[in-house]
């Protein structure tokens, strides 16, 4: 368990004071994947770099797994740091070294395996990315999305118990961001390794994380289950980060809801019933008819949902009783 507490960063900037983080608190759970996402400038690089210690906060507490990191001497925070792993948006490779001495570099670093035994543990992490044919290569020799698997192999070199990923996928096509998502994916569940991740891309929590935070000038203005902040966003900035990625919870602009005549729903299918013809069955037994408006249809690590903005055009019963008949389809009705 990571448990950050009340937070505060500030800069200064020519006499001026700049807050970048304000009374930040997050709880991450252990084996999880963690994701805290924001508009640029929100804070999200100086909170992902106060949790390792590279930037250090004014006030606040950062315990992990019960050990709080802001009383460590210099000395039991660098052995502290050696088992966080980190992955940065530019891969921060030495192009003067191979693949293979690239994730050498931090086993050199912690010096408590033989030659042999690094030798090894390279080849174990090069294969777990993928590049075991690409070892001899240098960073020039590779595709972004290489790179990146170089940087993820070096991050997990030391047995890490937590992965931090600094934008890791911000500098990639989207193809290639996807198979870097799956790695970071597939590392979490083989090696039941922490992630916590920063992104200003909705897609990427979406596919990624279980549980994330959004903020917003320093601020945390809402964090809980993907899932429950996706269908039920809470504050503006989740909102409108989620209708720039097309996952919009179906609003409607003022101008054109005094142009629809009729009561308002608001249908949010999650699991099974996404994929079910539910609203064909309630409009037959409850004579309801609609007008769709809206629609979102995809899919949270794996669980699809949907949600669907409809006008009622007819019903045989009482609007009021609707999200009675939805919910016994295990569909969430709003009557807005
Ligand atoms: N080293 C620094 N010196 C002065 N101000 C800084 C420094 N680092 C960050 N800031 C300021 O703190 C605020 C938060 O910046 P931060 O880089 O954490 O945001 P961000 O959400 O990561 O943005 P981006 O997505 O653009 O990287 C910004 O106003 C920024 O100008």
């Amino acid at each position: 368990m990571i448990e950050v507490q009340s937070l505060r960063k500030t800069f200064s900037h020519g006499g001026r004071q700049q807050v970048a983080l304000d009374d930040v608190s997050l709880c991450i759970e252990e084996g999880g994947i963690f994701g805290i996402i924001g508009r640029s400038g929100a804070g999200k690089s100086t909170l992902i770099r106060c949790l390792n210690l590279l930037e250090r906060p004014d006030s606040g507490s950062i315990c992990l797994g019960g050990q709080e990191l802001m009383t460590l001497s210099e000395s039991a925070l660098q052995a502290r740091r050696q088992r966080i792993g980190m992955v940065f948006q530019h891969f921060n490779l030495l192009r003067s070294r191979t693949v293979a001495a690239n994730v050498r570099f931090p086993l050199e670093l912690a010096g408590t395996l033989s030659a042999q035994q690094m030798d090894a543990r390279v080849a174990e992490l090069l294969a777990l990315v993928g590049l075991t044919a690409h070892s001899g290569k240098y960073p020039a020799q590779l595709s972004g999305g290489q790179k990146q698997r170089v940087g993820i192999a070096r991050a997990l070199a030391n047995q890490p118990d937590l992965l931090l990923c600094d934008e890791a996928t911000s500098a990639l096509d989207p193809e290639t961001t996807d198979s870097i998502l799956a790695l970071l994916a597939d590392i979490n569940r083989q090696l039941r390794l922490t992630i916590v991740l920063i992104t200003h891309d909705m897609r990427v929590i979406r596919q990624l994380c279980d549980q994330v935070a959004v903020i917003d000038h320093g601020k945390v203005v809402e964090a809980g289950p993907v899932l429950d902040v996706f269908l039920q966003p809470q504050h503006s900035v989740t909102r409108s980060l989620l209708a720039e990625t097309g996952l919009g919870h179906g609003v409607l602009p003022a101008s054109w809801r005094e142009r629809i005549a009729g009561p308002l729903l608001r249908l949010t299918f999650v699991g099974e019933p996404t994929l079910e013809p539910v609203l064909d069955k309630v409009g037959r037994e409850a004579g309801l008819r609609v007008n769709l408006l809206s629609g979102t249809l995809s899919e949270i690590k794996g669980t699809p949902f949907g949600q669907l903005l409809v006008a009622v055009m007819a019903s045989t019963v009482e609007v009021a009783r609707l999200p009675e008949i939805f919910a016994r389809e295990g569909v969430r009705c709003e009557v807005l």
